[in-house]
């Protein structure tokens, strides 16, 4: 058995070690639990792309479990997590991100979400304890897809769409394309001797799929992109989760909402841990703007696609390049 050294695991920030940011940051914060969820949640989407949600429903003890899964396993040695590689295109990866040379200060874990795969995986992942780390990584995922499901419900009805799962049915079918991403940034040496003040732990990017659903350990790294040309930082938050608007929601709503840009900025003295749902639809799902949303002659911005075609050609890009404009009409 690997048995973690006290040291290497107090270099992360586990959930239960700290009480919720108390900053205000101006980002858009929804309560689930509010009638108003849905108008917020519409108005956060059109002026952001991006909102924290709390009182999700989320058990905590589904993160805590999988959060410390996921500290053991990237506290084990290079060699043994190697053998869980390379994300290509599921499994450990280090640095390199995607495959047309993006590299960031981050290690992590790439999956396909559904259980079967999971379970499956686990094995050559997480080999000390692979029916653990795969019932973590399953529960925690069911919890989050019931969650997503609900915005995309109140998102719907918020747009006054009479079909209220005609975002959500996309995620929940079986042949639905869904990701879990595990993101471990370690404490960067440069940034904390100001060497390298903004080293990149993630770039800039937007999530191709139709929502993703971040948690994050209390490591800040994650900013977001605003339309007034700044970058702000998002303080994190271990009880609540983070929601990104994805290019296929910008172009279902007509540009309506944006995807929002964000990226991630190395921490010099924490490790920051964020594991994603990415919810996609299902490779031959037609993606094109909602008639429902279209308002008396507003024209399409965007030509019709699949999920399939549109995924081939965003793996094809760079982490920052502008991925939905080959699909945007004249
Ligand atoms: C550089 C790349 C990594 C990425 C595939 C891509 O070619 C462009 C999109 C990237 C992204 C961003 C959101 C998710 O983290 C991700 C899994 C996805 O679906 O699109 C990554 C891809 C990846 O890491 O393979
Ligand atoms: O790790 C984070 O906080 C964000 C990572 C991210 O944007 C991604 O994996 O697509
Ligand atoms: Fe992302």
């Amino acid at each position: 058995m690997v048995v973690c050294s006290k040291p290497a695991l107090d270099r992360f920030s586990l959930i239960n070690d700290c009480k919720p940011s108390t900053i205000v940051s101006g980002i858009p914060v929804i309560d689930l639990s509010k009638p108003d969820a849905k108008t917020l949640i519409v108005k956060a989407c059109e002026e952001f792309g991006f909102f924290k949600v709390i009182n999700h429903g989320v058990p905590m003890d589904f993160i805590s479990k999988l959060e410390s899964q996921v500290v053991k396993f990237f506290s084990l040695p290079e060699s043994e997590k190697e053998k869980a590689g390379p994300a290509n295109p599921f499994g450990y990866g280090n640095k390199k991100i995607g495959s047309n040379g993006d590299i960031g200060w981050i290690e992590y874990i790439l999956l396909k979400s559904n259980p079967e795969f999971i379970s499956q995986k686990s094995l050559s992942i997480f080999r000390e304890n692979p029916e653990l780390f795969g019932s973590a990584v399953n529960g925690y995922i069911s919890a989050v897809k019931m969650m997503t499901s609900q915005i995309l419900e109140l998102l719907a009805d918020g747009l006054g769409i009479e079909q209220r799962n005609v975002f959500s049915k996309l995620l929940m079918k079986e042949d639905s394309d869904c990701l879990f991403r595990i993101n471990h940034y370690p404490p960067c040496p440069d940034v904390q001797t100001s060497s390298r003040p903004n080293m990149i732990g993630f770039g800039e990017h937007t999530d191709p799929q139709i929502i993703s659903v971040l948690h994050s350990n209390n490591a800040s790294g994650l900013e977001i992109y605003l339309r007034d040309g700044s970058w702000i930082p998002v303080p994190p938050d271990q009880r609540s989760f983070f929601v990104n608007v994805g290019d296929s929601l910008q172009v279902m709503t007509n540009g309506r909402f944006k995807s929002v840009k964000h990226r991630v900025l190395a921490n010099g003295a924490k490790s920051r841990i964020s594991m994603i749902y990415f919810g996609g639809p299902p490779s031959n799902a037609k993606i094109a703007p909602l008639s429902s949303l279209m308002k008396g002659g507003e024209k399409s911005l965007y030509k019709q696609f699949t999920w399939c075609e549109y995924k081939t050609a965003a793996y094809k890009t760079r982490l920052a390049d502008n991925r939905l404009q080959h699909f945007e009409k004249n």
